[in-house]
């Protein structure tokens, strides 16, 4: 694509006088190692490189035009130059992509992001649609899910996958827009239809120097993200929800509520069922019953909010609230593992904040007759504050906690497990091996008793070191929950 075709539909130029030879582009990277000759770099100041320093190698490699802060020295290339050269990229990215899916909308919040991108897809999918999702699981069609590393990976490959999407005739796609994404502006440049906000609580304040900030981080989600124009989906009952709406309101996109206290798809009973849960719901005057094949209230909200997106762009009502009953358990959420040989459950469960821990427990506690033994552990090299909290919410709402170990990375897993048993009382079990914490539980578990092994969900290793060294050791919850108990009853 030529570059004057480029700017002319971002609506940019660069910072030069001279006139410009029309170069042809032929792609984006933000990563020096990655430009091919026609190539524009975003040399960005991050965590731990400046980007600028890429700079020669990047022009030297065939970069044609750098997008850098007014003060970064660019020789032999076309410098774009902005205070904030993340946004200007995605700008600058965004119509090279084109065309890419029609209907977009994105979801933030602390917690229940993949699992509502997930349950709009199958929303969506079922309405007849072509859809995708994408976040912490990859970019996941009818067909299959593509692991792609992070949960908003960098704002190029985001782009490349929504093109693709395009091409393989995807029409729909809900992806998780977390905090780091937001912030680094690696998920966006299109139009978004509409923009979800689950909830606020307790993580990544390692990133985030205080939960304000972190909150603006993801308002930027309504502030800028979403379109003109467009709508803005708020789950109603969280103690950030009234800031989500004002932000919202302020920016004067459509608001539709969800919850307790929603006005447009109010909840106003649950009950749980054996596999599932009844909830009495009223939409636009009317009283439904839906019969979610999902347990516990947080998975109960994450559906409720992934219908009002689907209703946000377009769903027939009657269809997607009766598609709610056909719903599917998302991969590591709440998912059942095992049984073990007295006839326990084993769930496994992404819960790796205070607030997840509190509402995987809460999940599985009405279905739970004798006790709830719940194994978990607390990431290396994020945020430490957030561990004795865990192990307070733990010890508070199980009757058996174990901790163990959960992606040790840099640090030492046993000062990690020490930090988590600070908030615990002296019942709390350690056992650092998550086999053997596995192991145990699955043991002690007797009938009428459930085991939730929290932390992990679909993750695939156990990352251990960084840098150089770091290493992931195949682990698999689910898998080791199986073996576990088929162990067990030999
Ligand atoms: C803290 C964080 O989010 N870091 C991400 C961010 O890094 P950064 O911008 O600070 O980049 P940097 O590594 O300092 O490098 C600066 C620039 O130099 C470039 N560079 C660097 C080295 C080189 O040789 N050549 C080169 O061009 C880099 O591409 C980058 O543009 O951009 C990088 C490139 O896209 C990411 O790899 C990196 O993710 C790191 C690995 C990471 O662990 N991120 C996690 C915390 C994360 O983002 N998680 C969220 C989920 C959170 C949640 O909701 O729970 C996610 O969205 O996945
Ligand atoms: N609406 C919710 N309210 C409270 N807790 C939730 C909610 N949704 C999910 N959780 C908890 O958070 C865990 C992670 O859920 P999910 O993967 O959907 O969130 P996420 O926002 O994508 O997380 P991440 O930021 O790590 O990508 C779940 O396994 C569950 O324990
Ligand atoms: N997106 C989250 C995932 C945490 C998963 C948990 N298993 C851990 O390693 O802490 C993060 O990067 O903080
Ligand atoms: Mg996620």
């Amino acid at each position: 694509m030529k570059l004057s075709v480029l700017c002319s539909a971002a609506g940019v130029s660069p910072a030069t006088k001279d006139p410009v030879d029309d170069v042809t582009v032929t792609g984006f990277a933000i990563d020096n190692r990655k430009v091919a000759p026609g190539t524009i770099f975003g040399a960005f100041r991050g965590a731990r490189f400046n980007g600028e320093d890429f700079i020669p190698a990047a022009i030297q490699a065939g970069a044609v035009a750098i997008v850098a802060h007014p003060d970064a020295v660019v020789e032999g290339a076309l410098h774009f130059a902005d205070p904030e050269p993340r946004r200007l990229f995605a700008r600058l990215a965004a119509p090279f992509f084109a065309p890419v899916p029609e209907t977009l909308v994105a979801v933030t919040g602390t917690n229940g992001k993949t699992s509502t991108v997930e349950l709009t897809r199958q929303l969506w999918r079922m309405g007849g649609h072509r859809a995708a999702s994408i976040g912490t699981l990859g970019v996941t069609t009818s067909d299959e899910t593509v692991s792609t590393g992070l949960t908003t990976p960098d704002i190029a490959t985001f782009l490349a996958n929504l093109a693709g999407l395009a091409r393989e005739g995807v029409t729909h796609v809900a992806y998780e827009a977390s905090s780091h994404g937001l912030s680094q502006f690696r998920i966006e440049g299109p139009q978004v239809a509409a923009g979800a906000f689950t909830n606020l609580s307790r993580d990544h304040l390692d990133y985030h120097a205080t939960m304000d900030e972190y909150f603006a981080a993801k308002m930027r989600l309504f502030d800028e993200v979403v379109a003109e124009g467009g709508t803005a989906v708020v789950w109603a009952d969280d103690a950030w929800s009234d800031k989500a709406m004002e932000h919202a309101r302020l920016r004067g996109l459509r608001l539709f509520t969800v919850g307790e206290k929603g006005a447009d798809i109010r909840l106003v009973g649950r009950t749980p069922s054996g596999l599932g849960q009844k909830l009495e719901i009223e939409h636009a005057g009317r009283a439904r019953i839906i019969d979610l094949p999902l347990i516990g209230a947080y998975q109960a909200a994450n559906a409720l909010v992934a219908a009002g997106l689907v209703l946000a762009t377009g769903g027939d009502v009657d269809a997607t609230f009766d598609a709610m009953k056909r719903l599917v358990t998302v991969r590591g959420r709440i998912e059942r593992a095992a049984i073990t040989p007295a006839g326990a459950p084993v769930y496994v469960d992404y819960a790796h904040t205070p607030d997840a821990l509190e509402a995987a427990m809460a999940a599985l506690r009405p279905h739970v007759s004798g006790r709830l033994i719940v194994v978990f552990g607390a990431g290396g090299d994020r945020d430490q504050g957030k561990r004795p909290e865990m192990g307070r919410v733990a010890d508070e709402g199980a009757d058996l906690a174990i901790v163990t170990d959960d992606n040790p990375r840099g640090e030492d897993p046993a000062a990690i497990r020490a930090m988590v048993l600070a908030g615990m009382g002296p019942a709390a079990r350690e056992v650092g091996d998550r086999r053997k914490a596995i192991g145990l539980a699955v043991a002690e578990a007797g009938a009428g008793d459930i085991v939730l092994i929290a932390g992990k969900g679909h993750e695939q290793g156990q990352i251990i070191g960084s840098g150089d060294n770091v290493r992931v050791l195949p682990f698999d919850d689910v898998t080791v929950a199986r073996e576990m108990a088929g162990s067990l009853g030999r």
